[in-house]
């Protein structure tokens, strides 16, 4: 009769923080296991914790709290298949990134993460110590290779399990999505399994955890790079994988392939994903926004409808003497095509009433940007009342062409607790919205159709902050300026290099200009879904105070 063996795949979502309840999910994943007849059930990393704790991990009381609920997880699940799961280890004063392999009732063994990831939003060397390449572990008639996430993008820890006799490797991973980051890890595990000749598990997890997103779409790849299994992006899911002992060594059994989405459905599943689980993991149902009738705000409406149903969605138009006919129809155009409630509330009394309060100080000053501000902070300060009252949180709206140049308002409509859209360019931002009005999926909670109207899209963004006023006053034409933002931000491009792709200089130089000037306004800024490897946050840390130019 063929050797064989059941690994259970465990695509899920751990919240940070929520030691118990991530372990009850651990809990029902391995009875599933178990009814299943598995012999093994495999947790992502830092599973028990939730993943990116940041610092939280470095506090030893929730180290040792987590390490507790691991044992009692050991305990609990004694008689049925092994669990591997991914939590901290604290030995001799030193704090780990764990993998854990409970086994018979107790912790069988724990395998100790080698490379640590250190870029972008990483910054595991400053929290955890690396550890020695640990040997491959024995399940049944099985023995296993694990390295966790990071060490499977470099050759040498796959290396050393195989020379020590692994015959499958195993990786658990937390592996925050970025566009088109699945063909990335692909090529990495293919190499690894051509190194090795092993199969490989690649497990990742799946969920929002404040800017980041993890896409799951775990996968199982064979020797001869074949794909055995893929599993759905940015869902739960469980797998059950069968892997038989063949005359060449273990080889998984064909399973499910779940198609993968496109890049532009991948960046909006992230930023609905992400959103939805801010909101759920942070306490909040429901939702409130600015509606103006504009691009940004009626894409943030359809992201927020998609998230939590368009019944816990508010719009708020808030006109002002600057606010065109064609927007008051626009935004009521979002909001009904949505489904959602819209609340109108005019801005021209507060506005007076401020005039008149600054008037004696204001005498013999020009009107201009500082009385544009005002109608910003106003609604601002309308929309917190709401949230206030209402207990919903407020969205705001700026993309990431806007942030970048701190075409924004601070206290204004920069006012918010998570903005989806933070790191998406405006021209990104006009086909999105297409690809919403063309595309439905089950996972949107909102209608399908044309729920961004063409004219929201076709028409010229502007502010409305004055007569007339439109984005390109300001700015350079969205489709120069974004080009001219990726290159500085985005590929840290010098100047020159942009002059030499054909920029005007004085562009150039006045979009970096702004860019460096808005640092304070970003620092400030409301948390937003990381869609590309230099999201503003944590992926690009530069210093607020900065003269430096380029050129
Ligand atoms: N380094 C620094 N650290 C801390 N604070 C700093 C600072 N530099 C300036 N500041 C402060 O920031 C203030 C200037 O920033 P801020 O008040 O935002 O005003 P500001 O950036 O001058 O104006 C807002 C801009 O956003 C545009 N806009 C576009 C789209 C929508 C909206 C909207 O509101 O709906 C606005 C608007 O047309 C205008 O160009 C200064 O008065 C100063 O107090
Ligand atoms: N009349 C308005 N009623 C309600 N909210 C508004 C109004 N004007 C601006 N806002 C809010 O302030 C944000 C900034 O809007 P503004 O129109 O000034 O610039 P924008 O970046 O082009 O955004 P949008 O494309 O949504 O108009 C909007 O997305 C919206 O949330
Ligand atoms: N958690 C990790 O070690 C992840 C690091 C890896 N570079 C990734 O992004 O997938």
């Amino acid at each position: 009769m063929a050797v064989t063996f059941r690994l259970t795949l465990a695509q899920l979502n751990p919240v940070v923080g929520a030691l118990a309840a991530n372990a009850d999910r651990a809990r029902a994943v391995w009875a599933a296991a178990k009814a299943a007849k598995a012999d093994m059930v495999a947790l992502t990393e830092m599973f028990i914790t939730g993943y990116q704790t940041q610092d939280l991990v470095t506090k030893p009381a929730f180290a040792r709290a987590a390490m507790a609920e691991i044992d009692q997880l050991a305990a609990d699940c004694a008689d049925g298949p092994a669990i591997g799961i991914g939590g901290p280890h604290l030995k001799d004063g030193q704090l780990y990134n764990g993998y854990y392999i409970l086994h018979g009732g107790k912790v069988a063994t724990v395998v100790l993460k080698h490379d640590l990831p250190n870029d972008g939003v990483f910054d595991e060397k400053r929290i955890f110590r690396a550890s020695d390449v640990h040997g491959p572990y024995r399940i049944g008639p099985l023995r296993i290779g694990t390295p966790i996430c990071e060490d499977s993008w470099h050759p040498e820890v796959a290396e050393t399990l195989v020379e020590s006799g692994a015959e499958l490797l195993l990786v658990p991973n937390g592996s925050p999505y970025h566009r088109n980051k699945l063909e990335l890890r692909q090529n990495l595990m293919v190499a690894r399994v051509l190194e090795s000749g092993l199969p490989l598990v690649y497990l990742n997890m799946v969920g929002g955890q404040d800017d980041q997103v993890f896409d799951g779409a775990s996968f199982v790849l064979n020797p001869g790079v074949s794909l055995a299994a893929q599993m759905p992006a940015f869902v739960e899911d469980v797998a059950h994988v069968d892997f038989v002992l063949t005359e060449d060594g273990w080889r998984a059994t064909p399973g499910a392939y779940a198609d993968q989405p496109e890049e532009w459905e991948a960046d909006y599943h992230a930023m609905v994903l992400s959103l939805r689980d801010y909101l759920g993991k942070s306490g909040f149902s429901k939702v409130l926004l600015g509606l103006s009738g504009g691009i940004d705000s009626a894409i943030v409406a359809a992201i927020a409808a998609d998230a939590i149903g368009p019944a816990n969605v508010r719009c708020v138009m808030l006109p002002s003497e600057f606010t065109s006919v064609h927007s008051l129809e626009d935004a009521a155009a979002v909001a009904q095509a949505l489904g959602c409630r819209l609340d109108n509330v005019p801005i021209s009394g507060p506005q007076a009433a401020v005039g008149a309060a600054l008037a004696p100080l204001f005498a013999g000053t020009a009107p201009g940007i500082t009385e544009e501000n005002i109608q910003s902070r106003l609604r601002g300060l309308l929309l917190m009342a709401m949230s206030n009252k209402f207990g919903e949180m407020l969205l705001t709206t700026g993309n990431k062409s806007e942030m970048a140049v701190g075409y924004c308002t601070i206290y204004g409509d920069m006012n918010g607790g998570y903005n989806p859209i933070k790191d998406m360019y405006k021209t990104r931002v006009f086909e999105t919205c297409r690809w919403r009005n063309a595309n439905h999926r089950d996972w949107m909670m909102g209608p399908a159709g044309s729920v961004i109207p063409p004219r929201v899209i076709d028409k010229p963004p502007s502010a409305e902050l004055r007569e007339g006023q439109r984005d390109d006053d300001s700015l350079p034409p969205y489709d120069v300026l974004d080009a001219v933002l990726e290159g500085l931000v985005d590929r840290e491009a010098s100047v020159a290099d942009l002059v030499a792709q054909g920029f005007d200089p004085a562009v150039v130089k006045k979009v970096q200009h702004l860019l460096y000037l808005s640092e304070y306004k970003r620092f400030q800024s409301a948390p937003g879904t990381r869609l590309t490897q230099k999201a503003f946050w944590l992926d690009r840390r530069y210093p607020i105070v900065n003269r430096w130019r380029d050129g």
